[in-house]
Parts: structure tokens; sequence; C-alpha cells
């Protein structure tokens, strides 16, 4: 008897509920339906499932390959079904290094035998990932000491479950060492939820955050998780949190002194197991004296404060990060590995990088599209 739990991400509804059935008879735990990208990670991070059945075109902005990079990195296993197999999705669909893609109609057997091969590549990967896991910092390039401090301090951070506060400019990886403390915390298994305090409306981030009850305003003809309960037992990401409102901190103060939280419209608070991984690029001391920060928020939340040293700082990593974005271009278009001229690369270290390692990433991408022959000679900085 399979018991795998298995996330149907399909906008036709009718082709989902097929999906379902068949899944369902062969023995499969269907643990939810998701008509966007929007719905299904927040259905994903509820029910941590196995394997996701993967469509490419989707209700809302984003696609199933925007998804599924994000899924990759969260290590959840995935098959894509579309209707359209054109080279460019495909080479799209490749790079997202899925378990399979299933080209509509399908038939019902050729999905159960997908499902099951991917599941056990699943298992073996999985097997082998402790000897694996020893570098949680996968993909985190550098060896200058300041970051190694700072791979020493999330070591030491990770295990404990106090909240974390990493500040550091824009671009310097806050999001990738959240990703590690999580990684390499006890919480590792339940869901690492994010949120980007300063993207949302005013309006929302308070229901995105907490969540509604059915009928707790116009509009919510659905009872919804927020992003502290779907976090529940995991980890909670709250980016650019120097952008909240100060009645926002307010609740938050309270959701972390409490340890729970209170739906809109709802009835009574509901306990929560979240633990907090905050990020800014503003400096909270500031923000406090000038008092658009709580002062006692900010001490919850700087209990073990990590700082991300800007690129500038830290030059001496500027060649591997660029070889390591030359590479992972490679890898991810499927075309030969583009090398770079040492005047350009001396360019490179000489810029002063005020959007540190994202500008770079835009850097290295841009001029390898211009790169004649296979060789970067000219770069171009600016954001
Ligand atoms: N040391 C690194 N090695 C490889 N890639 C890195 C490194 N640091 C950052 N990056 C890459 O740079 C980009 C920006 O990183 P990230 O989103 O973690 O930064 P951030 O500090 O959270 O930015 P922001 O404050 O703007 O949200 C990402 O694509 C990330 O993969």
């Amino acid at each position: 008897m399979n018991t795998s739990n298995i996330l149907i991400v399909e906008d036709e509804l009718i082709v989902a509920r097929d999906l379902q059935l068949t899944l369902e008879k062969a023995g499969y735990h269907v643990c939810g339906i998701a008509r966007s990208v929007v719905k299904a990670e927040e259905l994903a991070a509820q029910h941590q499932p196995e394997l996701v059945l993967l469509d490419i075109h989707l209700a809302g902005r984003e696609t199933g390959i925007d998804l599924a990079h994000r899924l990759r990195e969260q290590r959840i296993a995935f098959i894509f079904i579309s209707a359209n197999s054109g080279a460019d999705l495909l080479a799209a669909a490749k790079a997202t290094q899925p378990y399979g893609f299933l080209v509509k109609p399908f038939r019902e057997r050729d999905v159960l035998v997908s499902i099951e091969i991917a599941l056990y590549l699943h298992q073996q990967k999985v097997a082998l990932r402790p000897q694996q896991a020893g570098n949680c910092f996968d993909g985190i390039v550098g060896s200058h000491p300041l970051l190694l401090q700072v791979f020493e301090d999330v070591k030491l951070v990770a295990a404990l479950d106090t909240s974390v506060l990493i500040t550091g400019e824009s671009g310097t990886g806050k999001e990738q060492i959240a990703a590690c403390i999580h990684r390499l915390s006890p919480r590792r298994d339940k869901a690492l939820v994010k949120v980007n305090c300063a993207a949302l409306p005013e309006s929302l981030i308070n229901s995105e955050l907490f969540g509604h009850e059915k009928g707790a305003f116009t509009g919510a003809t659905e009872k919804h998780a927020g992003k502290f309960e779907q976090a529940h037992g995991g980890t909670l990401f709250l980016d650019e949190i120097g952008e909240m409102s100060t009645d926002l901190q307010c609740r938050l103060l309270r959701a972390l002194q409490e340890k729970e939280i209170e739906k809109l419209g709802g009835k009574a608070p509901v306990k929560i197991d979240t633990r907090i991984v905050a990020a800014t690029n503003r400096d909270l001391e500031k923000e406090v004296a000038a008092g658009r920060f709580r002062v006692d928020l900010y001490y919850r939340l700087h209990i073990f404060p990590i700082h991300l040293p800007p690129l500038r700082e830290r030059k001496e990593d500027i060649p591997e990060l660029v070889q390591h974005f030359l590479m992972r271009f490679a890898e991810r278009t499927g075309r030969p590995v583009v090398t770079i001229a040492p005047a350009a690369l001396s360019q490179l270290v000489a810029y002063d990088w005020p959007g540190n390692v994202r500008e770079l990433e835009h850097v290295i991408e841009r001029s390898i599209i211009m790169a004649k022959g296979g060789i970067v000679t000219e770069v171009l900085m600016g954001r």
C-alpha cells in the first residue's frame, strides 16, 4: 500500500480531479489541489508532500517552473505534467531537475509508473544525504574569514531555539543564511515559510501572517491558515522586518512572548510553536532611536544577531563567486561554460558592489549573454 502524500498543482479542475482519483485508487494520499503557485506553497508548507505533480501554466502570476526552482531548494520531489513540450519550455523544465515530465494527455499507467520511480529515486537521494549534509552551506560561495565566522555563528545558533536577527546590506545572502539555519536546526523536517514584510500592503499582511476565519471580512470566503500556522513546528523567515508597521510589530511581539496568535475573526487564540528568523538591511538601532521600531521587539529579536559582510569587505571571494555563477549559468541552460578574460575579472574585483552578490550575479549573467566566442571580455556594471 502506498501512503505517500502527493500535492497536485494544476489549474484545470477536471484534470486535477481525474488525477486525484487515479492516485487515490492506487492508494496514495492527495493532500491538496492548487490552481496557483501561491496556493501550492501554502498547501506544501501545511502538508509537507513527498511529491508534487506540477503543471506549468497556472492561474496567477507565476508558473510551475518558478515553483519548481523553489521546490528543488526545499528538496521536495516533483514531476511536470504539461500539454506543452516545446524546446524552450523543455529546456527551462530540465534546468529545474525534475523527477519526470509527462505530456498531456497521459495514460493512468504512465502517471503511476512515473510516480513510483520518482519516489524511489527521491528516497535513494534522501538516504544518501546524511553524508552530504555535512555541507549545509552548499551554494554559499566564499572563504573570507568574515564569511567563515558567519558559518560558525550559524552552526552555533541553529541548534538552539532562539530568534535570530540577520543583518546586512541588500544582496549579501541573508535569505540563504536563513535557509541554512533552518536546515541545520532540529526543525529541518518541518516547513521553512518565508514572508517579505515589504512586499505586502498593510491591509493584507495581517491576515497573511496570522490567518483569518471564514467571514472575518468581506471576501474571506474560506478559512485561511496564516504563515505563522503554516510554519508550526518549523521556521518563519521574516524578511525586511524593518519595514513592518508599528501595529504589526506589536502583534508580532505578542506572538513571540505568548507563543500564540489571534486569527482575524477568530474567537480564541491559537497556540503556535514557530521559530523566528528575521532579516533586515536597515540599521535597526537607528530605527529604534527614531521611534520607528519597537525597542522591546528589537531586543527580543536581537538575542542572536548574525551580520553578513558587504561584498566590498570580502573582495578575495569575487573570483570564486564569478566562477560559481559562470558554471551555474551553464548548468541551468545546458550550454557550454563561458570563461572570463583576466582583464574583465580584474575590473570586477576593483568595483565596489553596492548591490553585493546579487548585483554580481546579474552582471555575470548579462556579460555571458553578450560574450562572443565563449569568453567574457567586457563587463558592464550597474544594477
Ligand atoms: N555567498 C554567496 N554565494 C553564492 N550566491 C550568493 C551568495 N550570497 C548571495 N548569493 C546570491 O545572491 C542573491 C541574493 O541573495 P539573498 O536573496 O540571500 O540576499 P539578501 O541579503 O536576502 O537580499 P535582500 O536584502 O535584498 O532580500 C541570491 O541569488 C543568492 O543566491
